[in-house]
């Protein structure tokens, strides 16, 4: 493909050569580079890409992009010098795979939590109304039915534009994304046309990350600053920050609440084991989901879909008919009935939703019994939080590990219990082993009793030093309830 074309849309600070020159692929990571590529390099977290341009040259690209020139400039390659080289990556992805994002119906979704029960809700339910249908979440990415693995929340700039061209070559009409601020933040999607974005919410979390509140808030804010007249954002108007989103916004603005006034007034009427009963502008409807906070996740698949033209009739029988996302609130059927609960919740405000959902829900006789970890190379200031959490709204608390990654996971577990009272601690145990704690907690549970084991849902490894072993919640359960 034509260089120059790549580039259109780029500012340009300095180039030199000639860009009017065909490349083969774009690429960020100079382990992968062919003859004939395009280097981008990019200052990460962990290391500078400027330091591998030697290596890029080695191997023969035919151009390099860089916010600084290096000092040495081989003959034969093109150098283009950018202010932010991540944003010029999104915006040569969208360029190189010939703008996918025009050629369907893209909405975002941002937020601490919610993200991913949302886009599944949204997927399944445009699926369910007849229309090829995308996804980009944390569990799973999908063209219409075929599942590709998603490795994060977000991909990638060339991973995001390859699949949207997948799915715009396919037929897939409307595609559902989660945008993560790591994502926002690192421009991965940059130059993609949106006709929407959401807002689900925002708390505690990823502020090793973002370092302030405020920085984290900023993050998610650009998704609606990039917004096109065209769009619409759709925030949730019960979130003290729901607003703030809205500020600077070109698309048309929109609100969901349960509480305060919104444009999609709904409330929930009751809340039990076997779901949600509410009733959206005037229509009262059950739902399979449980807790408020999917309330408000349901909340967004409507506004979504009536802002994409659907019937209101339409979408909410076929949203009463939807189960959520795998490994959130997931009940996991088991021989000896016992009430035994997978959730991913990974934060605090995550944490005390299902808790508190769990209160609201149970009989009066049931006891809480929870398992919770907080993982390594993360926030570590969520940690006292969550074990907190955990003790106040549970009878008893087992603390494990959650992906230590390359942390100690006895230090991990220590950083949790410095949250804990002197009255909340005896209720708490720790474990290292996430097993050992899953069936711990199953000895402590009676046959009424109610197991939460939180921080995981649909992952499928248990992560240290860099190794991801086989380790999944819902199976342990399934293996320990006979
Ligand atoms: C902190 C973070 O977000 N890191 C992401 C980021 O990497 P980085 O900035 O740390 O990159 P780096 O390792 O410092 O390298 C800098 C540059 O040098 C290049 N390089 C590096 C080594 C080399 O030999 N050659 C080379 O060219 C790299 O390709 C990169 O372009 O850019 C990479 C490429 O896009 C991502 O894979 C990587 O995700 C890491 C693995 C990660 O764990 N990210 C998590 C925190 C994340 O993004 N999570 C969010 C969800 C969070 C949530 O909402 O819950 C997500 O969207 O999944
Ligand atoms: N709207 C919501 N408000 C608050 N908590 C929620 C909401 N929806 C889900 N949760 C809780 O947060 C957990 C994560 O939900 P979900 O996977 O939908 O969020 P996410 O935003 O995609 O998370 P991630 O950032 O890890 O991708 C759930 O298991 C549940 O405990
Ligand atoms: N997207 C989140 C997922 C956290 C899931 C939890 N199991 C953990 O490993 O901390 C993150 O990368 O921070
Ligand atoms: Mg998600």
């Amino acid at each position: 493909m034509n260089f120059e074309n790549i580039l259109n849309g780029v500012r340009c600070k300095k180039v030199i050569g000639e860009v009017d020159v065909e490349v083969q692929q774009l690429q960020f990571d100079s382990r992968k580079l062919e003859a004939g590529d395009v280097f981008i390099a990019q200052k990460g977290t962990q290391t500078d890409g400027h330091d591998y341009i030697p290596m890029a040259v080695a191997r023969k690209v035919k151009a390099i992009v860089c916010e600084d020139l290096p000092a040495d400039i081989a003959s034969g390659v093109v150098y283009v010098q950018v202010e932010n080289a991540a944003k010029a990556l999104g915006l040569m992805a969208c360029n190189y795979y010939d703008h996918p994002s025009r050629d369907l119906k893209l909405v975002a979704v941002t937020g601490t939590n919610g993200k991913t029960t949302t886009v599944t809700l949204l997927f399944d339910l445009f699926r369910r109304l007849g229309y090829r249908t995308g996804l980009l979440s944390t569990v799973v990415n999908k063209i219409d039915e075929q599942e590709i693995q998603s490795t994060h929340t977000t991909g990638d700039a060339l991973q995001i534009n390859q699949l949207l061209r997948n799915m715009a070559d396919q037929g897939v009409r409307y595609c559902f994304m989660e945008a993560s601020s790591h994502a926002i933040h690192q421009h991965r999607i940059a130059g993609l046309d949106f006709d929407g974005a959401v807002f689900t919410n925002i708390s505690h979390d990823h502020l090793d990350y973002h370092h302030t509140f405020k920085e984290y808030i900023f993050a998610k804010k650009m998704l609606f600053d990039q917004l096109p007249k065209h769009a619409f954002a759709l925030v949730n108007a019960d979130d003290k920050r729901g607003l703030v989103m809205l500020q600077n916004c070109a698309a048309t603005h929109y609100t969901y609440a349960l509480k305060g006034l919104s444009d999609f007034p709904a409330k929930i009427v009751n809340n039990a084991f076997e779901g949600l009963e509410m009733e959206i502008e005037g229509t009262p409807v059950f739902f399979r989901l449980v807790g408020e906070f999917n309330g408000y996740n349901l909340m967004v698949a409507y506004g979504v879909a009536k802002l994409l033209g659907v019937e209101t009739q339409e979408i909410l029988l076929e949203l009463s008919m939807l189960q959520g996302a795998k490994g959130r609130f997931q009940l996991i059927p088991n021989p000896l009935n016992k009430v035994a609960i997978v959730d991913y919740a990974h934060t605090p405000d995550a944490l005390e939703n299902v808790l508190k959902t769990i209160q609201a829900v149970r009989q009066d006789n049931q006891q809480i019994i929870a398992v919770v970890g907080c993982g390594g190379d993360r926030d570590k200031t969520k940690r006292p939080e969550m074990a907190a959490i955990a003790a106040k709204y549970s009878d008893k608390v087992v603390m494990t590990s959650d992906n230590p990654r390359t942390e100690d996971p006895a230090q991990i577990l220590k950083d949790m219990e410095a949250g804990l009272t002197i009255t909340m601690r005896p209720k708490a145990l720790q474990i290292l082993d996430r097993k050992e704690a899953i069936r711990t907690a199953n000895m402590l549970a009676g046959p009424k009793d109610i197991l939460l084991v939180a921080g995981k849902g649909h992952e499928d490894y248990q992560e240290i030093n860099g190794v991801k072993h086989h380790f999944d919640d819902g199976e342990i359960l399934q293996e320990i309830l006979v």
